[in-house]
């Protein structure tokens, strides 16, 4: 698929990850429908994506919401005419151990509303983002691909049951979305990434970064534009579905 004039939803566009990966597609030609609960940063994202080459709407959406995401959906539809492809890389991080002994006493210490926070967001997003994309390019008779954003904690991390289940489960989505969707000339693929240069790594002191990636056997964090141009690659390769890409430095939780 060529990527200029193709229409790429990310969601989670604002800010961090999805926000590159919007900059990169949009210097490589294609029309972004950037969607995310943040009003102001999606604003800036997309005058972004307009310097750097690529139209660009926004959207305001909780995509843990099916309401929110129908009428998203159809506005990309109407606004653009058609879909060509999403990103679902919105997610959220609410970390904590499940049980812990304190003061001799066990407690449960995971709360379901934290659980549940998670899985609405990163696994129920996930899937009603993809449902309705899927719906809306199939209706259209547009093919392309849709690219779920895991983790490397997918394979489980301490602190994290809410999280890596849900990277679990979205990475489990990828092959059978292609299998699904091949017969609508519609691709599959997931990108599970390490750690990778954010804000919040950029404001850490240097002593507790050099700790962080000195487990990373490349030594050092990835950066965004390193996931952006796996996503362009799975957009632009069409023969690549039902798999994941790991970029994460050949580290191992
Ligand atoms: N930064 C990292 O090192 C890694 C990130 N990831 C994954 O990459 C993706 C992006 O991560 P970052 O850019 O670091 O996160 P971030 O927190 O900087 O950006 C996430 C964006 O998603 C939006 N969002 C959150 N909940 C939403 C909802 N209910 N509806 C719509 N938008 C919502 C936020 O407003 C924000 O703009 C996530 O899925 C994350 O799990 C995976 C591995 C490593
Ligand atoms: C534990 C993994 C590598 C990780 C680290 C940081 C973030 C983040 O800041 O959003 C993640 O989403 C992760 O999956």
């Amino acid at each position: 698929m060529k990527l200029q004039d193709s229409v790429i939803a990310i969601t989670g566009g604002g800010q961090g990850l999805g926000r590159a990966m919007a900059e990169y597609l949009a210097a490589k030609g294609a029309r972004l429908a950037l969607i995310d609960l943040m009003e102001d940063k999606l604003a800036e994202a997309a005058d972004a994506c307009k310097k750097a080459g690529g139209d660009a709407k926004t959207y305001v959406c909780n995509v843990a919401k099916e309401d929110d995401v129908e009428k998203t959906f159809q506005a990309i539809i109407n606004d653009f005419g058609h879909l060509n492809g999403l990103v679902n890389n919105a997610g959220i991080l609410r970390d904590g151990l499940m049980v812990k002994f304190k003061d001799g006493k066990l407690e449960k210490r995971m709360e379901l509303a934290q659980w549940q926070s998670v899985i609405d967001v990163n696994l129920t997003g996930v899937f009603l983002c993809g449902r309705e994309a899927a719906t809306r390019m199939i209706e259209n008779g547009d093919q392309g691909a849709i690219i779920n954003i895991a983790s490397i904690s997918r394979a489980g991390n301490m602190g994290q049951s809410n999280y890596s289940a849900a990277k679990a489960g979205v990475s489990a989505l990828v092959p059978v979305w292609a299998k699904e969707l091949a017969r609508y000339g519609i691709r599959c693929m997931g990108i599970a990434p390490g750690f990778i240069e954010t804000e919040m790594t950029a404001s850490m002191k240097p002593e507790a970064l050099e700790k962080m990636t000195a487990g990373i056997p490349l030594k050092r964090m990835g950066k965004p534009e390193e996931i952006a141009s796996a996503v362009a690659f799975i957009f632009e390769n069409d023969y690549v579905s039902g798999r994941m890409i790991e970029v994460d430095g050949a580290l191992r939780l």
